[in-house]
């Protein structure tokens, strides 16, 4: 456990900044770019006495919270603070506070501290439990959870924001309630209409064709392709995309959807010299493949795999008609509850799924009447 006092924390709600003590009482994660940290945070407030004294009045322990600890001054642009900052959404993990830390290994180099609230556990590690038993989330689970990505999705993608890194361990989830927020800003990138972007982001197995082709003009819809490997990732129980290397991650894709034509690698990239895999893997259709492949899916959900993971970003299915969709019809019936796996009752979802601002319902026009609940 380690406990430092730090000069000036950040409420990113009231953005009034004040001296905070900061526990860290465990590891919770560790990626590429930083670590994260489960901590308590106590503010501190002075007040003057009537006779003139400075007096100390500590606050309770708050918490728990989720740190990300990532190098402040780095080549690497990350836009995850400023892109927090500006998000409010049931789906997208809240930031609580911000500051900046000098490490505590080495004092000359400063850390980037960003407070979020926490979640017990993310998609990867919910999958996987499922998997050691031999089994998949029930379908029910799975429509609760890509309903929420959807949605999300919707959300950021209505201010031009593409995450960049779908991928079930940036999914976090609550499974007492099936709660579902997106996390990991450290690549998204608020995308402007005709601005080139690298291509080498998102991890190998989430990565939509376009970008492995070398495409820098893509757009929000990378994220679709990803929302697509993760929803079928919980139907197969494992990722369906794995590619052993990243070239060979395209044909890994191309045995699912056929190959690549010559039009799509041209509007991706024209000067891509790789391998096209423009032999057919299989004899049999695509259709009978997607099904096949997702043999445990039903065929609402096989049809919504066919109509996300596709090859064309433009032909993909926006998170409007993605949340439109029959697969998630059932969730629209009043009378829909689930039986978490943790808890032995049903629960209803009604408000929590389609509890929707203004805003949202705004942007999604006239599939609203679609995606809203039945009377
Ligand atoms: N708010 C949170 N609540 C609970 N756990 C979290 C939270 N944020 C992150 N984590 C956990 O920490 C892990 C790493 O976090 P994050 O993905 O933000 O870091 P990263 O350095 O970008 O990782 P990666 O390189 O794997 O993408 C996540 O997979 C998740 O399990």
């Amino acid at each position: 456990m380690v406990q430092f006092l730090v000069k000036a924390v950040t409420n990113n709600h009231t953005d009034e900044t004040r001296p905070m003590e900061v526990r860290e009482t465990a590891k919770i994660g560790e990626g590429a770019f930083g670590t994260v940290l489960r901590a308590y945070l106590k503010g501190t407030s002075s007040s003057e006495s009537s006779t003139g004294n400075i007096l100390e009045q500590e606050s309770d322990w708050i918490g728990p919270f989720a740190i990300k600890k990532v190098p402040a001054q780095t080549e690497y642009k990350s836009r995850e603070l400023e892109i927090l900052r500006k998000t409010s959404h049931p789906n997208v993990v809240t930031l609580e506070f911000f500051f900046t830390y000098p490490n505590p290994e080495d004092r000359n180099k400063l850390y980037q501290h960003l407070v979020m609230e926490s979640l017990p556990c993310n998609l990867q590690s919910e999958i996987k439990r499922y998997r050691v038993s031999n089994l998949i989330l029930p379908e029910s689970h799975i429509q609760v959870y890509a309903f929420q990505i959807a949605r999300a999705m919707n959300y950021l993608h209505s201010f031009g924001i593409c995450h960049r890194d779908i991928k079930p361990s940036n999914v976090l989830i609550e499974p007492d309630t099936l709660l579902l927020k997106i996390c990991d800003f450290g690549s998204a990138k608020r995308l402007e209409p005709n601005q080139p972007s690298v291509s080498y982001i998102c991890s190998r197995y989430y990565r939509a064709p376009e970008l492995i082709i070398g495409c820098s003009l893509y757009t929000t819809q990378i994220d679709i392709w990803g929302l697509g490997c993760v929803l079928g990732e919980m139907f197969m129980g494992r990722p369906v995309f794995q590619g052993q290397e990243p070239m060979l991650q395209l044909r890994e894709i191309s045995k699912l959807l056929g190959p690549p034509d010559k039009e799509f690698i041209y509007e991706s990239n024209p000067s891509y010299n790789g391998p096209m895999y423009n032999h057919k893997l299989y004899s049999s259709s695509v259709p009978t493949r997607f099904k096949k492949v997702f043999a445990e899916a039903s065929p609402e959900a096989v049809d919504l795999l066919t109509k996300v993971l596709v090859y064309r970003p433009q032909d993909r299915f926006v998170p409007s008609q993605i949340m439109a969709h029959i697969f998630f019809d059932p969730l629209r019936d009043p009378n829909f509850r689930v039986t978490p796996r943790t808890v032995n009752a049903k629960i209803e979802f009604r408000d929590s799924l389609f509890n929707f601002s203004d805003y949202e319902l705004r942007t999604l026009g006239d599939l609203a009447a679609r995606v809203l609940p039945r009377e």
